[in-house]
Formats: C-alpha cells, sequence, structure tokens
C-alpha cells in the first residue's frame, strides 16, 4: 500500500511564495536586528524589537509560522481533536448514551486540521508582520562575518542578530528505514489516506500524541520505544496512565526495544525489532527527538559556537558567545516548546534592542502533552523529589468530584513542595490538565506557598479542586502535627474555657 503524501493542497496552506521586503535598511547602513527564522521564536522576537522602535529585518526561507502553526502543535492538536471526538462517541454508552456506526471521513478530518491552520496563519503572515513595522524576507540566510549575513545574494549589516532556525526531526540510521518513506511531522499531516497499520518510532510527547490520534481515527497503532518507558520526562506514575489509555485504544506499546532493520514485505514493510520480534506496517512515522537547523547558516564565521549536543550555546540572557548575535527556541537546547520560544525570543529582543539584561526562566517552564488523559507539569518531577528529599502531596482523581461526574478518575494532581512549604514542582494527569496547571506555574514562578494556594478559593466542581485539595491536604498534614497542633489544642482550650466562663 502506497500513501500519497502531498504537501498541504490548500493555496492558502502553502504561501511559500511571498513578496519580500527591501533588504535595505531605512538608515541605508545596518539593520537594528536581523532575525533568521519566522517561526513562534523568530515572530516574537522581531514583533517585540519593532515594538521598542528598532529597524528589524526577518528572515524566513519556507513558510512564516513555524513548526507549530504548519507541522507542530496546530495540525497535531487539530486532529488529536478530532480522534477525541470519535473515541467520545464511541465510549459514550457508559453515560447511557448510544452511538451506533461510528465512521471516520479521513479527508475531511484533515480538512478539519487544514482549517485550523488557514484560521490561524493570519496572525503569523509576511502582512502581519509589515503591520507590526517588521520588514520581511522570503530567503535563506548565512552569515558571512560577525556583523554580516547574505540574503538572497545581498550582503546585509547588522548591529545585532537573533537566531531563530528551529529543529528538525532526526532519522535514525536503521538498514532499510529511507525505503519504507518514513513520514515525521513534516508530512505526516498531509497524509490523504488513513494509514492502516502505523508504526511509530518514539513515545515521546509526538509519538504518544499522534499514535494515539491514529489509534483513534482507526489504524492499528504500535508503538515502539527504545527506553523502558513512555514520556520519560515526566513522572513515571503518569506515563503509566498514559500508557494503559492507549492499551485501551488498541495501541501495543513496546518498551526497551529497538528496531535494527527494516525490509519489505510484498506492498507492505516488516521493521525488525533487537528482540527478536518483528512488525509489520504501511506507514510509519518517526518521532525520536528533533536536532538543531544549524547546518549552513555560516556561525562559525559568525563566532557563534554549538554546545557539545549541536545546540547554539547561549548565557541565562540567551547571548550566543558572538556577543551581537542572540538566538530563542528549539535549537538553543531549552525545553523544545512554542511557549518557550516566544517568550524566549520576546526576552532576547528586548535584551538585545534595549540593552537589558534579563534572564530566561527554566525552573517554570510548563509542558503539557496532549493525550487522554492530558499530561501537564512544571519544575520538579517526582523521581528528583525523591533524590531531594522533598515534601509530595498527590490526589487521586477519584477525590475530585467533577472526575466523577464524568467518569475520568484516572488521574491525579501532584504537589512537590520544598522545605518551607513552596511550591516548586506540579504534575496534574486528567481531562484539560493543562488548564489546571497555570496556578501551579504561578506559584512556582512566585515562590507561593501550598497554604496560599489553600487560600484561594477554587470554584466547585472543577478539575482544580485536585489541586487545591492536595494543597489544603498539606496545610491540614502541619496543623496535625508538632508545634502547630500543640498550638491550636491549647488555642482550642482557651477559647472553650473563655465562653464557659461568659
Ligand atoms: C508534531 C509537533 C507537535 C508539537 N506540539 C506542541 C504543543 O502542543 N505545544 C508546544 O508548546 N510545542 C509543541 N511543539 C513544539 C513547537 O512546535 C516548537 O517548540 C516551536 O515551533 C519552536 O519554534 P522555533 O521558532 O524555535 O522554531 P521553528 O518553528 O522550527 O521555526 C524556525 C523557522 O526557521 C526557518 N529557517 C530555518 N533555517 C533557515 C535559514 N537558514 N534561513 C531562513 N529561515 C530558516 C524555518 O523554515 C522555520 O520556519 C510541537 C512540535 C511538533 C513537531
Ligand atoms: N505537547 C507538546 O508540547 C509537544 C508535542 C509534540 C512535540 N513537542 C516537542 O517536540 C519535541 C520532539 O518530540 P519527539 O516526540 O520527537 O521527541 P521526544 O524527545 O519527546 O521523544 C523521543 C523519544 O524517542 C525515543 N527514541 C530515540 N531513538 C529511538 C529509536 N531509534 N527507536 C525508538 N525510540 C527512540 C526516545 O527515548 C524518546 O522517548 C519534544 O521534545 C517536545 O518538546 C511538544
Amino acid at each position: 500500500m502506497t500513501f500519497d503524501v502531498a504537501t498541504l493542497p490548500e493555496p492558502a496552506l502553502n504561501p511559500s511564495h511571498w513578496e519580500s521586503d527591501d533588504l535595505i535598511p531605512p538608515d541605508g547602513s545596518a539593520w537594528d536586528l536581523l532575525v533568521i527564522g519566522g517561526g513562534t521564536a523568530g515572530l516574537v522576537a522581531a514583533k517585540t524589537a519593532a515594538g521598542f522602535g528598532a529597524s528589524v529585518l526577518l528572515i524566513e526561507r519556507d513558510r512564516i509560522g513555524g513548526d507549530c502553526l504548519w507541522t507542530g502543535c496546530v495540525p497535531s492538536k487539530a486532529l488529536l481533536s478530532a480522534a477525541h471526538a470519535a473515541h467520545d462517541a464511541r465510549t459514550s454508552t457508559r453515560y447511557g448514551i448510544h452511538v451506533d456506526g461510528v465512521t471516520v471521513d479521513f479527508p475531511a478530518v484533515m480538512a478539519h486540521v487544514r482549517r485550523a491552520i488557514a484560521t490561524i496563519e493570519p496572525t503569523d503572515s509576511p502582512a502581519a508582520m509589515r503591520a507590526a513595522g517588521v520588514s520581511a524576507a522570503h530567503a535563506s540566510a548565512r552569515f558571512t562575518s560577525p556583523q554580516a549575513a547574505i540574503v538572497d545574494g545581498h550582503q546585509v549589516q547588522f548591529r545585532q542578530a537573533l537566531v531563530a532556525t528551529g529543529a528538525a526531526p532526526v532519522m535514525p540510521p536503521i538498514p532499510g528505514l529511507a525505503d519504507a518513506a518514513p513520514l515525521t511531522n513534516e508530512s505526516v499531516f498531509g497524509l490523504t489516506q488513513l494509514p492502516g497499520r502505523l508504526l511509530v518510532l518514539g513515545g515521546g510527547s509526538i509519538g504518544c500524541e499522534l499514535g494515539q490520534a491514529f489509534a483513534r481515527l482507526g489504524s492499528r497503532v504500535r508503538i515502539v520505544e527504545a527506553a523502558e518507558r513512555l514520556l520519560v520526562r515526566e513522572d513515571a506514575d503518569a506515563a503509566a496512565l498514559v500508557t494503559q489509555a492507549l492499551a485501551g485504544d488498541g495501541v501495543e506499546v513496546r518498551t526497551g526495544v529497538a528496531v535494527t532493520a527494516v525490509r519489505p514485505d510484498g506492498s507492505a514493510w516488516v521493521a525488525e525489532l533487537d528482540d527478536g520480534t518483528e512488525i509489520g506496517f504501511d506507514a510509519v512515522l518517526v518521532a525520536v527527538g528533533r536536532r538543531p537547523r544549524t547546518s549552513s547558516l555560516g556561525l562559525d564565521v559568525a563566532g557563534v559556537e554549538l554546545d557539545e549536543r549541536g545546540f547554539v550555546r547561549v548565557d541565562a540572557r540567551l547571548r550566543t558567545t558572538n556577543p551581537r548575535i542572540w538566538a530563542a527556541g528549539d535549537l538553543t537546547g531549552h525545553p523544545q516548546f512554542t511557549h518557550t520560544a516566544g517568550v524566549h525570543g520576546s526576552l532576547a529582543a528586548s535584551n538585545a534592542v534595549l540593552g537589558l539584561r534579563r534572564r530566561a526562566d527554566v525552573a517554570s517552564l510548563p509542558r503539557v502533552t496532549f493525550t487522554q488523559p492530558e499530561v501537564a507539569g512544571v519544575g520538579v518531577s517526582l523521581e528528583r523529589a525523591r533524590a531531594l528529599g522533598l515534601t509530595m502531596r498527590t490526589l487521586g482523581h477519584v477525590e475530585v468530584d467533577r472526575a466523577i461526574t464524568e467518569q475520568q478518575t484516572a488521574g491525579f494532581s501532584r504537589l512537590v513542595l520544598d522545605g518551607k512549604g513552596r511550591v516548586v514542582g506540579a504534575t496534574i494527569v486528567g481531562p484539560r490538565a493543562g488548564e489546571s496547571l497555570p496556578e501551579a506555574v504561578l506559584a512556582a514562578r512566585h515562590g507561593l506557598r501550598a497554604r496560599d494556594l489553600a487560600a484561594s478559593t477554587h470554584a466547585y466542581p472543577t478539575y482544580s479542586d485536585g489541586l487545591w485539595k492536595a494543597a489544603i491536604a498539606q496545610v491540614q498534614a502541619q496543623l496535625t502535627g508538632g508545634v502547630t497542633r500543640r498550638a491550636t489544642q491549647a488555642l482550642t482550650s482557651v477559647r472553650r474555657l473563655t465562653l464557659r466562663s461568659r
């Protein structure tokens, strides 16, 4: 079986030819800020700098909007929403609602995915950039010196520059894999037919999200993950709940094994695993991580060093080893999220243009994996909390009334607290967990304590009750232990005596 992996077909979705602005800066000599890469980091940086009155030239070689808009967050979340709708229809019997004959119209699902992209695209478009005061050019850029780059054959001088060229999917060197035309995030959203049997290499965020999406849309999905478990960056018990949900979706999860070779099998393919087993498949999606896009940029000529993993080396203020060049987003080695790219792009631009010395936040960056159940986390993980001897409060969602009313109790809310009771981490697993996370992010960022969360009334019945109840449990534990307990008991006795004597 062969899949027609076209690039996104609608003209509105393929604005690969757009008019470039003039490459000559307004003062005729040098741009205040040259931004290379028009993904989230570059876009936010360019708009921020232009907002401060800087002359800004943004260079993008493909589509403005980058991975998030075209091949990442937006299409994956749109695909997941369709898949979850199919799942809800199939499983509504538990609420006494019977839906017969759920069918998936895959081309219509993909049209929904493209509509989501097309609706968001105008906010990131070249026109939007111009409206924000940014000059944008459709070209590749390469540094030719620490203060100049070549763009479309033209030398461009800059006072400062920001590199934001993102990351690309890693392709493992498995013999025979290339012959099977492996899908990546760059091609999977161009599928026009649902794969019958989909093999997914990698059980990280992409593997779990897209593995679940395709399974719920009707593919027979197998995920092969080299590590001992899925979602290695999340708490083990959170990952276990996702593994359980995937099994419920019919996904076969194989961990601790690796594919050693791929060979053809008629019109399909077979993957050979290092435990001696084999998996037959029609299409394979590779999601084993992403490598920074740093080649062909002339970074060496510009004096910009890479770290030992190949990411652009930046200091806490996002300055590279060339003091005139900054970097933000997926190519820096910071967690690869759109919100990180945006916040760091803005921060790097502010530091560059205004000469500020703001430092990038790395301790309270949120993470959300949009499977069902959703997994949301910030700060210190369970494993690290144990190693550091920190306090943890975990509340199972069997105690959250909203979860009970929705029959979605397979989840939990966890707070990690330091010795002073300050929130230093949180993990939430359950429906819309990412929507309950921000208060934990706020707490971790501003040193709030469990008692601050406990003292803030949460609406009933919401999923945020989970975190609230965990905070209350912590406060109650403090009140019923040691000195505090003796003090409250003494107060109660005094009050009792006072009232008796009246
Ligand atoms: C399937 C998938 C799902 C994801 N889901 C989420 C999610 O739900 N939430 C989340 O927070 N994150 C998600 N991410 C991660 C998120 O997409 C990235 O972290 C984010 O897009 C990084 O932005 P960036 O600006 O660093 O890079 P990019 O978006 O990759 O932008 C870099 C741009 O630079 C351009 N470029 C490269 N080289 C040159 C050159 N030499 N000259 C000119 N231009 C150049 C590229 O064409 C590209 O447009 C997802 C990623 C994937 C793959
Ligand atoms: N919801 C989100 O925010 C979201 C969604 C998707 C992607 N992303 C971002 O994109 C990045 C890349 O995603 P990803 O899933 O490709 O990477 P990842 O790092 O999250 O996971 C890759 C997985 O592949 C495994 N692996 C490596 N080599 C392998 C091999 N040869 N065979 C089998 N397994 C192998 C690794 O052990 C790891 O678990 C993520 O780090 C994340 O930051 C975010």
